[in-house]
C-alpha cells in the first residue's frame, strides 16, 4: 500500500512520522519548495516539530499535487480545512479515480460549510466507501515526543479502514477503527468549538470547577447535534464516550498544546480576534467552525446554546464576558 500525504503543517508532519517510523514509503505533497529542499538537508520540517527526524529514503517529497497523487494508493490529507479549496481547485474532477482519501481534517469547509467527504463528492465524484477519517484526541507535538496517543480511524468500509489503521499502529500509537464517519467528523469540528470556548472561560478566570460543568455541558450539546447529524442509523448503539468523541473535547479543552484553547484564552484576555491570529500563527479550526455550525444548526432547527454563544462571541462582537454570564445560566 503506497501512502500519499497532502500538507506539511504540525499534523501532516507527525502523520509523515508515524507512517516512516513504522517503515512505509511515502510521497509527500508539500507546498514550498525551499521546505523541501530544507527537509531534505536537514531532516526536520523548519517549521513545525522539529524534533521529528525523517529519512530521506523512506520519502519522495514534491510540490507537484498530480504527481503525489498519482503515486499513491492511499492519501491522507492533512490541510487546514480554509486552504482545502485553493489547494484542490485546479485538479482533474477524474484525479482521485479509485484511491482511498483518509481525511485528518477537522473543520469544514468555510463559505460551503462541507465536511471533506462531501466536497470531494460534489467536485470530484469519489465515493463514501472510498473515504476515511483519522480522529482522536492526539496532538502532533506529543506525537513527535512519541508519547502514547490513540487514533480512531474511521470509514463505511471497516475492513479497509482496519487495513489502513494496521499502518500507523506501533508502540506509541494505538488504532481503533470505527464506522461511523460523519458522526466523528462532526465530533470533531465541534470539539475544536468548545475547546476555543474553554480557553474563553480560562482568559476571563474562571476555575477548573466552572470548567469541567461546561466541559460535561459541551458534551451533551454535541452528543445532540452529533446525533441529528447522523445519515444511517440514529446512533443508538454508539459510544459517545470513547475517545473519539469525548477524549478528543477533553484533550482540546485541558491541553496547553490546543491551538483553540489558546485562541480563546486570547480571545477571553480581551484580544480581538485579528490580534489573536495574528499572535497564534497557527490555524484554530474553531473560529470558522463556529460560523459554520451555527448556520448548519440554524438551518436544522438543533438547540446548541453554548457553541451559539461562543459564534456570538466570536462573530457576532458579544463581549466575552456576557457571553460566558449566558453561558452561566444554561449550564446543568
Ligand atoms: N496539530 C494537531 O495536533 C492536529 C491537527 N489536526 C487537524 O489537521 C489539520 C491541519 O492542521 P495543522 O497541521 O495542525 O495546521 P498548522 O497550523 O500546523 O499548519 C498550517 C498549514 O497550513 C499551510 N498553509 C498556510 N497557508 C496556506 C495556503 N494559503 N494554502 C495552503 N496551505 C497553507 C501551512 O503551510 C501549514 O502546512 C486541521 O484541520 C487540524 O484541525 C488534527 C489532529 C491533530
Ligand atoms: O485535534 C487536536 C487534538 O486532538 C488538535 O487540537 P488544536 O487544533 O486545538 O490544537
Amino acid at each position: 500500500m503506497q501512502f500519499g500525504i497532502i500538507g506539511s503543517g504540525s499534523w501532516a508532519t507527525a502523520l509523515a512520522k508515524i507512517l516512516t517510523d513504522n517503515n512505509n514509503h511515502i510521497y509527500w505533497w508539500i507546498r514550498n519548495d525551499e521546505t523541501i529542499s530544507y527537509l531534505q538537508q536537514r531532516r526536520h520540517n523548519p517549521h513545525y516539530l522539529h524534533n521529528a527526524r525523517f529519512d530521506n529514503s523512506k520519502m519522495q517529497l514534491s510540490s507537484n499535487l498530480n504527481y503525489i497523487i498519482e503515486q499513491s494508493d492511499v492519501l491522507v490529507v492533512a490541510v487546514p480545512s480554509a486552504y482545502i479549496h485553493s489547494v484542490f481547485s485546479t485538479l482533474n474532477t477524474d484525479v482521485f479515480g479509485q484511491r482511498k482519501i483518509v481525511s485528518a481534517i477537522k473543520g469544514l469547509l468555510p463559505g460551503t460549510n462541507q465536511l471533506f467527504n462531501e466536497y470531494l463528492q460534489q467536485q470530484f465524484n469519489t465515493r463514501l466507501e472510498d473515504y476515511f477519517a483519522i480522529v482522536g484526541p492526539c496532538h502532533a507535538e506529543e506525537v513527535a515526543a512519541e508519547k502514547l496517543s490513540y487514533l480512531t480511524f474511521s470509514g463505511v468500509d471497516e475492513a479497509a479502514a482496519k487495513v489502513i489503521a494496521g499502518h500507523f499502529n506501533n508502540e506509541y500509537l494505538n488504532t481503533i477503527v470505527n464506522h461511523d464517519i460523519m458522526g466523528v467528523q462532526y465530533a470533531s469540528v465541534l470539539k475544536n468549538i468548545y475547546a476555543l470556548g474553554a480557553g474563553i472561560a480560562h482568559g476571563l478566570e474562571y476555575g477548573d470547577n466552572f470548567l469541567s460543568v461546561y466541559i460535561a455541558n459541551a458534551a451533551s450539546e454535541m452528543v445532540r447535534f452529533v446525533r441529528k447529524m447522523r445519515i444511517d442509523e440514529d446512533g443508538t448503539g454508539l459510544n459517545y464516550a470513547a475517545s473519539a468523541y469525548l477524549g478528543d473535547l477533553l484533550v482540546t479543552c485541558y491541553s496547553l498544546y490546543s491551538r483553540n484553547r489558546m485562541f480563546g484564552n486570547m480571545i477571553g484576555k480581551g484580544y480581538s480576534v485579528k490580534a489573536a491570529q495574528l499572535e497564534l500563527n497557527m490555524v484554530a479550526e474553531g473560529y470558522n467552525a463556529s460560523r459554520s455550525i451555527y448556520r448548519a444548526a440554524t438551518a436544522m432547527n438543533i438547540d446548541i446554546p453554548i457553541a451559539a454563544t461562543i459564534y456570538n462571541i466570536l462573530w457576532e462582537h458579544v463581549p466575552a464576558s456576557s457571553g460566558f454570564e449566558h453561558i452561566e445560566t444554561l449550564l446543568v
